[in-house]
């Protein structure tokens, strides 16, 4: 047989398929960038090029060549990291879907569809305790997992990828950054305002806007009311006042902010970008989710007015803004104004959305039990007389059918339901007996852990009686470790108590004015069909008719 003559077009097809396999090699340790690959393509195929030209082949070759260099570069590429993501990648001995062992996009599909929440806690039913979900990404559910991960062991657990910064904004906020020191120093910046004394100073705020909703809802009475909507008014405008003195009037006005639209629309794009986080200095250049860019751009825009009216404005009561943004001698150096803008545009999202969804499934379910119903309203008559102003400290320590039905809202619709990504040390850790490598993302699924029966007993009913010790059946499963609607550690919420004193108020005050039941012709099964995922959940209308109880 003759042997093939080694053409410089072939010699360059095989330098190319052989920098193809290097490639990887190189990117397994060092995940480009898009700009860095894109780069490395191009000075690839370029330099291949000009050795064919150098090696006198005829210039109108060159484009041919050029073509089945890259298409040659390409393939060996993404062969080799098939074989490798298939075969031979670390994270092999853990079970899950084919497709998502090789490719990211499979989990980016379920948040564009916006059903991961259910998606994931279906694979935690079919491959157990611990699911490979993408390439390089674990999800566990057993109480002990959450330990290592979240909390007192997972001191060297930076935040992941997912949490790379928005493109709309020019710094990390203290949720974006990934770096664990400063992430230290920022959180501790913000720890000044969400101390017990601080909660005190707000309660009288919180106090003035439940006046406005219970006289909204009276003016309705016998009129179906979207709770979703009342969930939201109240929510964002407690947050707008205690964040930045700032009244967005959605309860006076009984309309949304556009801030709301802003928001919600905006967290879409940024939810599936950081499936991928490489991709997301390509988003603006493709023609997808203009809406969502649109929203994103908004909402970016309403929190730079809103500093910036904010730092105008003088005033009387110090709010979160004052204490966060004010200069701290304790941090390594003074944020930039980026970072504050970053950091106080994070304050309304990350308070006000978790608490209105809280609210509105608290809705749902009492909706739907009458005896539980009735039992809240007398524990809550018994707690207040009803005309002085409500003592939230007493609905703490003397409602403890109130507090279970907090947390069993919490426990059910934990309003984050998916992982909160976490990123492991280089040198890597082992969860649950088993080595997880470095650089490996993990997280624990609130939403399944949460309902996994092992640790909650029927865990899908609403039973506010598991959360009370003298109630709770002998035999019910009941592992508090696996409680983390808040997630624990070190990046748990600073906003638990704040979240906890507005639900006690909110619920205190309807429940102690307000009869309710589903709105007449309310369909219940389109409302559940309209719970979905978007970084958090989102949900449609939930209507309620109220009647005004006696004082
Ligand atoms: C029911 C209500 C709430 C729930 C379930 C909730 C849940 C959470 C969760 C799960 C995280 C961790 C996020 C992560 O690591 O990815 C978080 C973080 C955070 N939450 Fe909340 N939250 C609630 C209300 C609030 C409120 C009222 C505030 C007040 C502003 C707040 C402020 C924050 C902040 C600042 C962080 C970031 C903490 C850090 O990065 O160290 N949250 N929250």
């Amino acid at each position: 047989m003759d042997a093939v003559e080694p053409t410089p077009s072939l010699m360059a097809a095989v330098s190319a398929g052989f920098i193809g396999l290097v490639s990887h090699q190189i990117f397994r340790k060092n995940e480009p960038t898009v700009k860095g690959f894109v780069g490395h393509v191009v000075i690839v195929n370029a330099g291949l090029t000009l050795l064919c030209k150098y090696l006198k082949v005829p210039t109108e070759d060159l484009i041919k060549i050029a073509l089945v260099d890259l298409a040659v570069y390409l393939t060996t590429l993404s062969t080799s990291i098939l074989l490798y993501r298939v075969f031979f990648h670390p994270l092999n001995k853990y079970p899950g879907p084919i497709l998502c062992k090789i490719t990211k996009f499979v989990s980016t599909y379920h948040v564009m569809t916006r059903d991961s929440h259910e998606w994931m806690v279906d694979l935690h039913k079919k491959y157990g305790d611990t699911v490979r979900f993408s390439p390089n990404e674990l999800s566990f559910i057993s109480a002990t997992s959450v330990d290592t991960i979240h909390g007192s062991k997972a001191g060297k657990l930076a935040r992941g990828p997912f949490y790379s910064g928005d493109p709309n904004r020019p710094a990390n906020s203290m949720l974006s950054t990934q770096d664990l020191g400063e992430h230290r120093w920022r959180r501790k910046m913000w720890e000044r305002g969400f101390g017990s004394f601080q909660l005190k100073q707000f309660e009288p705020r919180v106090v003035r806007h439940l006046d406005v909703l219970v006289s909204q809802l009276n003016k309705r009475v016998g009129t179906p009311q979207n709770m979703t909507h009342w969930g939201e008014f109240f929510a964002y405008d407690v947050m707008s006042d205690l964040a930045f003195t700032e009244d967005f009037g959605m309860l006076r006005e009984a309309k949304p902010h556009p801030y709301v639209a802003a928001l919600h629309g905006g967290t879409r794009l940024l939810t599936i970008a950081a499936q991928t986080p490489w991709i997301r200095p390509l988003i603006p250049y493709f023609p997808v989710e203009a809406a969502s860019k649109k929203a994103g751009k908004e909402f970016a825009k309403i929190s730079s007015a809103t500093y910036d009216r904010r730092r105008a404005r003088h005033i009387n009561e110090p709010d979160m803004f004052e204490y966060i943004a004010s200069p701290d001698k304790t941090g390594p150096r003074p944020l930039t104004e980026s970072e504050i803008i970053a950091d106080t545009s994070l304050l309304i999202a990350a308070g006000a959305v978790s608490t209105a969804l809280t609210v509105t499934f608290m809705f749902y379910h009492l909706c739907q039990n009458r005896s539980q119903l009735l039992r809240l309203q007398k524990e809550v008559d018994s707690c207040w007389d009803g005309k002085s102003v409500l003592d939230v400290a007493k609905l703490c320590k003397a409602a403890p059918y109130l507090n279970g039905c907090i947390e069993e809202i919490l426990r059910l619709w934990p309003p984050a339901p998916n992982g909160m990504q976490r990123r492991t040390p280089p040198e890597g850790i082992v969860v649950d007996g088993e080595f997880v490598p470095g650089q490996t993302q993990i997280s624990v699924h609130t939403l399944a852990v949460q309902r996994d029966p092992r640790h909650y007993t029927n865990p899908d009913d609403f039973i506010p009686e598991r959360w009370i010790d003298e109630e709770r059946p002998a035999k019910f499963n009941h592992d508090v470790r696996t409680f983390i609607p808040f997630t624990i550690g070190q990046f748990a919420c600073l906003g638990k108590n704040l979240a906890y004193q507005e639900l006690r108020m909110f619920m205190g005050a309807v429940v102690r004015n307000f009869d309710f039941k589903f709105a007449p012709g309310f369909d219940i099964k389109e409302f559940e069909k309209s719970i979905k995922y978007k970084g958090t959940f989102l949900i449609g209308p939930l209507m309620v008719e109220f009647t005004a109880r006696p004082k």
